[in-house]
């Protein structure tokens, strides 16, 4: 379901949370600021449409009453058929998830113009995605309020969505994979008031960042104490998550990451043998598209400007 960090330039942000979450409401958001947005949920219904291989292959899994009179899929008897046991789940993802994959590529390609692009995707810590973007966004709320927000306004069925929860990842699994918590546990306009600081904080100069091939002198890392319990999780999984992301990059160009090694903790610091790495010019394109960035002779810099990270090349 990832697309490979490619299109130079551009800033790939994972969106994700629990069911009922509000993703779609923080996709709106960042809509409005001109982000291109690739719905996850959306190419699944498309991917499923009359005709489509993946229906076909549903129904001989689940049987003919996932489908109704007019052949169209019945969603609610998948839902009912899938979401009963981890393993009829499995079932349901395999068919799924390389269709959906296959889709979400065409889209990404579509937008290699856009100089934001967000993959709004409920399943990106269960699937471990996160190392795929170069920065992930989780929007926060406990189970419980998710659960009756999603009864009462969304008219869900409560033992469907308790179903579903079941089956999706929980938060101590999504603070270590996100790097970026909104937290709407509150109204509206406080995760509008959060948005607007990460989006001015964070994305923008990100993006600019990317945008310029330059990085930002003033990256020393996030400022303060933890504000909340969620924040202090995201950020011990910090070293972790920026080492996957370079270990991503560097496997897109077909590089051993054998001789990585951590080296500092604050700045965060690694450090590369590049010698034998061989294909030079395509280690420094997959570092420049994975957002670390030229600063210094054999310095590269990771571009966000709260989560900086150093690599020094040897
Ligand atoms: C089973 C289906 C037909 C039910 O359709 P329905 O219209 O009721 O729900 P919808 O597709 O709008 O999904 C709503 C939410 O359910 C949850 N959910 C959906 N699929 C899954 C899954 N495989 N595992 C866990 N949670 C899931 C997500 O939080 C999602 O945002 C549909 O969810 C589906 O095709 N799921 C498999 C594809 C998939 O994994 N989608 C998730 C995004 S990649
Ligand atoms: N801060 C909030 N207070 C009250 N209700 C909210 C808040 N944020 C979102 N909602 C409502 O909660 C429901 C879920 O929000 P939304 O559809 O944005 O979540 P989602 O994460 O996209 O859901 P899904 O996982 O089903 O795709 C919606 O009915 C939305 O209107």
């Amino acid at each position: 379901m990832s697309g490979s960090i490619t299109a130079d330039g551009q800033l790939r942000i994972g969106l994700t949370g629990g069911i009922g979450a509000g993703k779609s409401t923080v996709a709106a958001l960042l809509a409005e600021k001109g982000a291109a947005i690739v719905d996850a949920d959306a190419v699944a219904r498309e991917v499923v449409e009359p005709g489509e291989p993946a229906l076909q292959a549903l129904v001989r899994e689940f049987g003919p009453q996932v489908v109704d009179d007019d052949r169209a899929l019945d969603r609610q008897a998948l839902a009912a058929a899938a979401f009963v046991s981890a393993e009829r789940t499995a079932a349901l993802n395999a068919i799924m998830h390389p269709a959906i994959a296959a889709r979400t590529q065409e889209r990404f390609a579509a937008l290699a113009a856009s100089p934001v692009v967000v993959h709004d995707v409920p399943l990106l810590v269960e699937k471990r995605m996160g190392a795929a973007y170069h920065l992930c966004v989780l929007v926060d709320v406990p189970a419980p309020l998710r659960l009756d927000r999603l009864v009462r306004s969304r008219g869900l069925d409560r033992e469907d969505a308790q179903r579903r929860i079941a089956q999706q990842a929980d938060d101590a699994q999504r603070y270590e994979e996100c790097d970026a918590v909104l937290d709407n546990a509150g109204e509206p306009a406080a995760l509008r008031r959060a948005f607007d600081a990460l989006w001015t904080e964070r994305i923008e100069p990100f993006a600019l960042a990317l945008d310029s091939g330059r990085a930002q002198p003033a990256a020393e890392g996030p400022e303060g104490e933890p504000a909340t319990e969620a924040e202090a999780a995201v950020r011990a999984h910090a070293p972790a998550r920026l080492r996957r992301r370079l270990e991503h990059c560097l496997a897109a160009a077909g590089a051993s990451t054998e001789t990585l090694s951590a080296v500092t903790a604050e700045p965060l610091g690694f450090r590369l043998e590049t010698e034998g790495l061989g294909g030079a010019e395509a280690v420094e394109g997959a570092l420049r598209g994975g957002g670390w960035l030229a600063a210094d002779r054999g310095l590269r810099v990771f571009a966000d400007p709260v989560q900086p990270g150093r690599l020094h090349l040897r």
